[in-house]
């Protein structure tokens, strides 16, 4: 038996119980935090982590926060893996809160950017198994975030790419660097300058995703499938190759940390390119794009 314990409401009074729990049953341990749901499954030791932010699970400054503060928690749990996954099939994440970009506020904007690439720096760089289950659309900040992952299944008829070219914006050479990684750089090419969306089939024929899924369910236990075809890799071994092959990308991504913010700043926080972001905030509104 294993000892658990519970909190319930009495009376409008919150009581603690201690619960005997059998062996064989499986537990899940809950932290979640405001937009993103975690779950461990005690008996797998595997984490889900569930992008809960309606309507699109945009990226805004808070769910990056706790994005990464999640993470961190379960790298010291030592978990034996985590499935990125979205809590409403049909969007992992509409990419960046678009309201984020809506300032020139150069404070706001570097402090926006430096919490974006720390986060996809968190996740790129951790030693736990990481598998992005995409259930849904995942433009640009979604698609970036999913290259972090150590390996991708994505369910049918969803699209997932860098749009960023279409909207009159400039993807940063990070993203454009890890695509070309996946998909080879010639194709990385025509993509980034079409600011092309591909298709489930598409991304799979190059290489974006690695495995398609007819639905969620069918994703999670793909997921859970690769995590534990892990089990009898050494531990040290596995994280010290994953490091080796991540490192020379890591290392001109942080080589190139100033020039990088600095570029978001002016880019973004040009009154050309906030023109072109309000345009496109009233396109999504009206639904003409
Ligand atoms: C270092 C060099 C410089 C670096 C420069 C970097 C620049 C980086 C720039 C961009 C990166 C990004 O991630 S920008 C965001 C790109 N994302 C998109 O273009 C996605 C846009 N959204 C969609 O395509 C669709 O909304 C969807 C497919 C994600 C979902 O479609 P659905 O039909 O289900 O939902 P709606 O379209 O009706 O949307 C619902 C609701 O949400 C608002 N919305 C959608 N996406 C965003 C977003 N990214 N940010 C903020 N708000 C968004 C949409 O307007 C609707 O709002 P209303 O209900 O109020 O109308």
């Amino acid at each position: 038996m294993f000892k658990g314990i519970c909190r319930e409401t009495h009376n409008g009074n919150m009581v603690t119980k201690i619960l005997k729990i059998p062996k064989f049953f499986t537990c899940i341990r809950n932290f979640s935090s405001e937009n993103v749901l975690v779950e461990v499954n005690n008996k797998t030791n595997t984490a889900i982590l569930r992008l809960s932010r309606p309507p699109v699970n945009g990226l805004n400054l808070e769910v990056l926060n706790e994005f990464e503060s999640l993470l961190s928690q379960l790298e010291q749990q030592k978990v034996n893996g985590v499935i990125i996954t979205s809590n409403k099939e049909g969007i992992l994440t509409g990419g960046i809160d678009i309201a984020e970009l809506q300032t020139i506020d150069q404070r706001r904007l570097k402090k926006y950017w430096t919490t974006f690439r720390d986060t996809f720096l968190k996740l790129y760089n951790t030693p736990l198994l990481t598998v992005a289950v995409i259930n849904g659309h995942s433009p640009a900040g979604g698609c970036l975030f999913s290259t972090a992952c150590d390996y991708r299944v994505m369910t049918r008829n969803y699209n997932i790419g860098g749009n960023e070219t279409q909207l009159g914006l400039v993807a940063p050479i990070w993203f454009m660097d890890r695509v070309a990684d996946l998909i080879g750089h010639r194709q990385a090419e025509l993509a980034f300058t079409q600011g092309k969306l591909f298709s489930t089939d598409e991304a799979h024929k190059l290489g974006l995703i690695d495995e398609i899924v007819e639905n969620t369910a069918e994703g999670l236990s793909k997921a859970q499938i690769i995590i534990n075809s892990f089990a009898n890799v050494p531990k040290k071994a596995r994280e010290i190759s994953k490091r080796f092959t991540r490192q020379q990308f890591l290392d001109k991504m942080i080589r190139d940390t100033d020039d990088d913010i600095r570029h978001f700043v002016n880019h973004i926080g040009s009154n050309e390119t906030q023109k072109i972001i309000e345009q496109y905030m009233q396109k999504l509104k009206s639904k003409r794009f």
